[in-house]
């Protein structure tokens, strides 16, 4: 299968990066990591923004940095469409005038996309004739990907395209991405600090920290790694993928996953269509026996795999089997110790919030 190959060291005296890396060459891949760990500097270093001597970049059978071959290819021939956090659009131009910009500049046989599926991908077609300045932020990054898809990329990167956007506008954009991500075959290399975020749009995760890769791997494994949850902090916790089944009289929804099914809040959807799950750590607790009495509708039976120290002092992560699919669970240490929770041990599993990704 075709690849993205990273292969780069940077020495800024303060501050190293030295990563390899082999992300699938489709999909979502994430850079995850706290400020400062190299996110951005690797995405630069992808694009041929920066330069790191020795470096090997390859996307798929193209090498476009190969310096012991002394091969190096410029940004502007990378193919490359660049998302930032800031949207980048010409304010005396309408957004229409925005959109062409980037495909005029391409003969008609090099264009993989349109005006009109992408602009409606991006829920921007009533905004056409409009002028950037008179755009929400949302509205405005939206244009801005837009116009990036328009110029026909071979490689997406975003970085932080959310950052400059509060909740409301953040959670207004997401189902958009979401939808660039389902309906593109268009590699995506995504630059994040938010879990959720990455745990909503990711399907691979690398975690960076400090310039070096912690961990680089499937979305689901990785968000489940003990030893990673620290990176995570608070928002700790796993994604499930799961099969709508149906819906019982009373609305709640049957979402079933290898080991058992999650019961959840009224939710529309075609039998069998998949629906990411996020349950963060913090959200489960742990009895020995079956809680009676308890208004928490999923309890579900489960095996301890292993047990690790949580981000926060006197706290530690539960890592369960629930049949083949794992979970996390955050307990005190002292609940930990009064209840023996150790590897091997079989119990119960409360969990009190189930987020519907998509
Ligand atoms: N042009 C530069 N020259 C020197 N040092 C730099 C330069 N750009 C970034 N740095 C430093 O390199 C380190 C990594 O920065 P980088 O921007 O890659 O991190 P990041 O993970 O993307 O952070 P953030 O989430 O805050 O954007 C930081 O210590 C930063 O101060």
């Amino acid at each position: 299968m075709s690849r993205i190959r990273i292969k780069a060291r940077i020495d800024r005296g303060a501050f190293a990066l030295d990563a390899d890396l082999d992300l699938p060459d489709h999909g979502v891949s994430a850079l995850f990591g706290h400020s400062g760990s190299g996110k951005t500097t690797l995405l630069r270093i992808l694009a041929g923004l920066e330069r790191a001597p020795g470096a090997v970049i390859a996307v798929g059978d193209e090498t476009w940095q190969d310096d012991a071959r002394g091969v190096y290819v410029p940004t502007h021939r990378r193919g490359i469409g660049y998302v930032f956090q800031e949207a980048s659009l010409f304010d005396h131009l309408d957004v229409r005038a925005n959109l062409e910009f980037g495909l005029k500049r391409l003969p008609p046989s090099a264009r993989r996309f349109d005006i009109g599926p992408v602009t409606e991908l991006l829920g921007i077609g009533h905004l056409l004739d409009q002028r950037p300045a008179t755009l929400s932020g949302g509205e405005r990054q939206r244009a801005a990907i837009a116009r990036t898809l328009l110029a026909s990329p071979r490689l997406l990167l975003m970085d932080e395209p959310l950052a400059a956007l509060d909740m409301k506008r953040k959670q207004e954009i997401l189902p958009y991405l979401e939808r660039l991500h389902d309906e593109l075959a268009l590699p995506v290399v995504y630059v994040s600090h938010s879990a959720d975020e990455v745990a909503r749009l990711a399907d691979y995760l690398v975690v960076l920290e400090q310039g070096r890769v912690l961990a680089s791997g499937p979305l689901a494994d990785t968000l489940a790694r003990l030893d990673l949850a620290a990176n995570f902090e608070d928002d700790a916790g796993v994604m499930i993928e799961t099969a709508f089944t149906g819906r019982d009289d009373d609305g709640l929804s049957h979402l079933a996953f290898p080991g058992g099914v999650l019961l959840v809040g009224r939710r529309d959807a075609a039998i069998g269509s998949r629906v990411r799950c996020r349950i963060h750590a913090r959200d489960v607790s742990l009895a020995l026996e079956r809680p009676r009495g308890s208004s928490i509708t999923n309890i579900l039976p489960a095996v301890v795999d292993a047990v690790g120290p949580a981000a926060a002092p006197g706290q530690v992560l539960v890592r369960l089997k629930i049949g083949e699919t794992t979970l996390l669970a955050r307990i005190t240490e002292r609940s930990r110790r009064e209840l023996g929770v150790e590897p091997g041990c079989a119990l119960w599993a409360q969990v009190k919030a189930v987020a519907l990704l998509a």
